[in-house]
């Protein structure tokens, strides 16, 4: 019998900051400071004969993980604070903490976080007594800093100050603008570091905010001007997020930026090939402060990786995945997995904001370039039985300069399959993407994310005591294009993967098992 019930579920708030539930399990301890939980994680090893025979045998690890339960005061220091994605952020929130309203042709629009995994997005807990799924928020399941709680700053090459900066992006609606103005005003970026060779020379006119002196004395200027920040704002931890142009790439020299001591060594020699955002990364790790690129140059160099890990110091990156990447990393997974083969992905898109002035230039366009083309590799070497070994898809990316659509990029995307008994399907789609309005909940994200891994630890059987995850954050891939990860492992771009490894992590900080939608109570009964 068909079954016309409507899917009704439960969904469960509480509020911000409050405990929003109680996992009951000898598996789950509660205690002031901690959540506690001893968690099975239950995998499939594989092993292949000489004769070629398969055997796969069910394995299980016990980790346990404790995660501290204060939230601590946590800054977020952008660098780029004065461009489309910092302006936006910082004047959304400033809306979301007073409940700005503010008119459109509309109507009367209300602050959101909408766009924000954290903010706006639900988990399914479990089922009620009904068989009925409980949802809850995503920032419910473990304790997470509100947004509306982030102290805001940062450094930029412009001088602007934030209100100025919002005028200049024209991303918000004016009514929203004058609104939050003075409170803007108030707001100026920190001088930067401004090596013009790395960002396209387009950018110059803006570089009236520039710091002076040596790498050496960049770096010891930008330490201080975070441990000046923590200490101005009473935090109890800062996360230093680049937010600012892409750079150009930097090649990778022995002896200059192979190995942390190497790189250290150029930076007070003065190296050239030293990028300021490789600065502000050796700066942020050697106050213990994480740091994440939102842009896709190679901002973490093997000497600022090899620093991080040193340090043990969080480090995330690279390029928010926003908008048209977003979408292809879900219609390759789609397609892939449903056993239809993509052999041609023409992305091509337009935009008019700086970022895309700064992108017209063929050294800037090529570190987004490779971190656009990327997104799909994972996909296609899931399945040989579409594709042989080495065999990809055309992939073409385009990215073109267009200032009368301004931060409404255009994404035009045409994806090409080969289909049963050597058919073709053509899926073309046009995605008006407001890139800010889609990055900036990113920033929130990773910025949230970054600061919940600092109070979580794990431990496993051979371990004589809890410790913090790897340094690079492959956690916050499912926010980014070119996901970076420890040496040697995996990387993952399928979006659906990205939020289900993040979800499953987090449920298991509380005892709970992977989410695996079975649903066999409601098929086998
Ligand atoms: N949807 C998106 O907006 C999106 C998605 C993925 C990646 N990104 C990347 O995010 C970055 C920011 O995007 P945006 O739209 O805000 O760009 P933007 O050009 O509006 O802002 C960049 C800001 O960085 C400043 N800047 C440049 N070099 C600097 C330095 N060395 N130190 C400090 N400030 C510096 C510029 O003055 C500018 O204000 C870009 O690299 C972009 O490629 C954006
Ligand atoms: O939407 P998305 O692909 O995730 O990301 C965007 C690109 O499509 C666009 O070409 C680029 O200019 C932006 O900086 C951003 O990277």
């Amino acid at each position: 019998m068909l079954s016309t019930a409507p899917h009704e579920s439960q969904f469960e708030a509480s509020a911000p900051g409050a405990e929003s539930f109680r996992v009951q399990s000898d598996k789950v301890a509660y205690t002031d400071s901690h959540i506690e939980s001893t968690y099975v994680y239950r995998d499939s090893k594989v092993t292949k004969a000489a004769n070629g025979k398969i055997t796969v045998l069910p394995t299980e690890k016990v980790y346990s993980f404790r995660t501290e339960r204060a939230v601590p005061r946590v800054g977020l220091m952008m660098v780029g604070w004065g461009g489309n994605n910092g302006s936006t952020l910082t004047a959304s929130i400033i809306a979301n903490r007073r409940n700005i309203c503010w008119r459109t042709k509309e109507g009367v629009q209300t602050p959101n976080y909408y766009g924000s995994v954290t903010q706006a997005s639900t988990l399914k807990l479990g089922v009620d007594e009904k068989g009925q799924d409980v949802f809850i928020p995503f920032s419910n399941i473990l304790p997470m800093v509100q947004p509306n709680d982030l102290v805001l700053g940062g450094w930029d090459i412009s001088k602007l100050n934030l209100a100025e900066s919002m005028e200049r992006a024209k991303v918000l609606e004016y009514d929203l603008q004058r609104q939050v103005k003075d409170e803007m005003e108030a707001l100026q970026p920190l001088p930067s570091i401004y090596y013009p060779d790395y960002i396209a020379a387009n950018q110059s006119d803006r570089a009236d905010n520039v710091l002076k002196g040596n790498k050496q004395d960049n770096l010891e200027q930008i330490r201080k001007d975070i441990r000046d920040f923590k200490a101005k704002n009473s935090l109890d931890k800062v996360i230093v997020l680049w937010t600012a142009n892409t750079e150009r790439f930097s090649a990778i020299i022995p002896g200059v930026n192979d190995t942390a001591n190497n790189l250290l060594k150029s930076i007070r020699e003065g190296h050239d090939e030293v990028a300021p955002s490789t600065v502000f990364a050796v700066a942020s790790v050697l106050e213990g402060t994480p740091f994440v690129n939102g842009s896709p140059q190679n901002t973490f160099v093997p000497g600022a990786v090899e620093l991080a890990e040193r340090q043990k110091v969080y480090i995330g990156g690279d390029d928010f995945k926003s908008g048209q990447t977003k979408f292809k990393s879900v219609m390759v997974d789609f397609l892939v997995s449903a056993g239809i083969k993509p052999i041609g992905i023409t992305s091509y898109n337009h935009l008019g904001n700086n970022d895309g002035k700064n992108l017209s230039a063929p050294q800037q366009f090529r570190s987004k370039e490779i971190s656009k083309s990327n997104v799909v590799d994972d996909m296609v070497a899931s399945n040989p039985i579409l594709y042989k070994k080495n065999e990809h898809p055309d992939h073409i990316v385009v990215i073109k300069y267009c200032p009368a659509v301004g931060d409404s990029k255009r994404a035009l995307d045409e994806y090409v399959s080969e289909i049963f008994m050597g058919g073709r399907n053509t899926i073309s789609t046009y995605n008006v993407c407001e890139d800010s309005l889609l990055a900036s909940p990113l920033i929130l994200d990773l910025a949230i994310i970054t600061e919940l891994m600092t109070r979580i630890q794990y431990k496993t059987d051979d371990m004589a005591d809890y410790a913090p995850f790897h340094s690079v954050l492959s956690v916050l891939s499912y926010m980014l294009k070119a996901p970076m990860v420890p040496a040697g492992t995996p990387v993952v771009n399928a979006l659906s993967k990205q939020r289900a490894a993040m979800e499953n992590i987090f449920r298991a900080c509380v005892g709970l098992p992977p989410q695996n939608d079975m649903m066999l109570e409601h098929r086998a009964f």
